[in-house]
């Protein structure tokens, strides 16, 4: 799984929002993935997707390099958050839009209003 670690960290490193998901934010294929768009949209977040059913490697390697055993993950700055649960949960409670702000994601006015 070297090459897949080092794809993952360039991936993470190179965008603030990264979301391993099935499917792309325009046409998410499974409803986890579909509800992490969802919030990450509502907040006004910039979304780097990765289909992980494009890429088998990366869909092994994602759940390794966090051990984490499922799509979606999601990551701000290149910190592991979690995934469907966690975002929704963090969601509710203001934590994932203070998390983004403290990461300094560029969020849309949107989100603020
Ligand atoms: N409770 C999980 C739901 C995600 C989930 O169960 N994902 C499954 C079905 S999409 C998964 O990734 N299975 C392994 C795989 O498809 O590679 C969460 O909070 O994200
Ligand atoms: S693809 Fe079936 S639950 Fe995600």
């Amino acid at each position: 799984m070297a090459n897949a670690r080092e794809r993952i960290e360039t991936l993470i490193a190179e965008h603030p929002v990264v979301l391993f998901m099935k499917g792309t934010p325009q046409f998410p294929q499974c409803g986890f993935s579909g509800q992490v768009v969802q919030i990450l949209d509502y907040l006004g977040a910039p979304i780097h997707g990765v289909n992980v059913l494009e890429d088998e490697e990366i869909r092994q390697g994602v759940k390794e390099f966090a051990n984490w055993p499922t799509i979606p993950q999601l990551y701000i700055k290149g910190e592991f958050v979690g995934g469907a649960d966690i975002a929704r949960e963090m969601f509710q409670s203001g934590e994932l839009a203070s998390a983004l702000a403290d990461a300094g994601v560029d969020l849309k006015s949107k989100a603020k209003v």
